[in-house]
């Protein structure tokens, strides 16, 4: 569904992504770990064309998306993104969060938005929270309601950047749980993550990232049982301490 060759983007001088190459397919639960500064979210925001690719080619369901005359504002409703900061409207209640971008990007009914808000709020169990303002939710209710949010758009393809790294540690596992049901789902999801308990059990494929390349590139059980490169052997070490 998503292929990706010799990716490359540079910030000035300094080459973040030198020669990225995989192939994401349909419903797959690809995770994405690596050191700090090794281009992970560099990489994600590449995808959904928040940075422009200096080189290379991201193609998405057959269509090159880097063809200067690609439509970006439908491809991006087709690419739903998680932040680490969750993003909402802070005047809206969570119910107008979620219903704002299909109402008016999809320009679809306020009464269908309303009844597919509550629908969405019901999957990450906040459906109680529907007329609360952002500023009552704990952290970790936020980012349910920006999954919920992002879903509202019936995305092909769901992109978290480390969705729980901002998060009180008591709350990470609701939020690992909303996304392990996506995941079981059938979503096809890119996570950027540190959470290597969710790499391991609910991934796919997991992508190890280090300078700008791709050292590792499989199965979960193989890359956290055998991992192959040192570089990748050191940050396991040091991450599962
Ligand atoms: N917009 C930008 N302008 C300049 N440099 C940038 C920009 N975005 C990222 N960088 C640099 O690119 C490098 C890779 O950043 P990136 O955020 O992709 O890494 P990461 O692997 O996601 O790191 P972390 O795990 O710490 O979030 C870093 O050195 C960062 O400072």
């Amino acid at each position: 569904m998503i292929k990706i060759r010799h990716l490359q983007k540079s910030f000035g001088q300094v080459r973040v992504l030198k020669d990225i190459s995989t192939e994401i397919r349909k419903g797959e639960c690809v995770c994405v770990i690596g050191p700090s500064g090794s281009g992970k979210s560099t990489f994600l925001r590449c995808i959904n064309l928040l940075e422009q690719p200096d080189g290379g080619g991201i193609e998405v369901d057959g269509r090159d998306i880097l063809d200067p005359g690609l439509k970006i504002d439908d491809y991006r409703k087709e690419v739903g993104m998680v932040f680490q900061h969750f993003n909402l409207f802070p005047n809206m209640t969570v119910k107008r969060n979620i219903m704002l971008a299909p109402m008016r990007v999809l320009g679809l009914p306020e009464e269908e938005c309303s009844g597919k808000a509550l629908k969405l709020l019901r999957q990450v169990g906040l459906e109680s929270k529907a007329d609360t303002y952002p500023n009552k939710l704990s952290g970790g209710q936020k980012q349910r309601v920006a999954i919920a949010r992002a879903l509202a758009m019936n995305p092909k393809v769901l992109l978290f950047d480390e969705p729980t790294s901002a998060l009180d540690p008591e709350m990470v596992g609701e939020v690992l749980h909303v996304m392990k049901e996506l995941a079981e789902g059938g979503m096809t999801m890119i996570v950027v993550t540190h959470e290597m308990g969710f790499a391991r059990e609910v991934s796919d494929r997991v992508l190890f990232i280090d300078h700008g390349v791709i050292l590792e590139d499989r199965p979960p059980r193989e890359l956290f049982g055998r991992p192959e490169n040192e570089r990748t052997k050191e940050f396991l070490a040091k991450i599962l301490t």
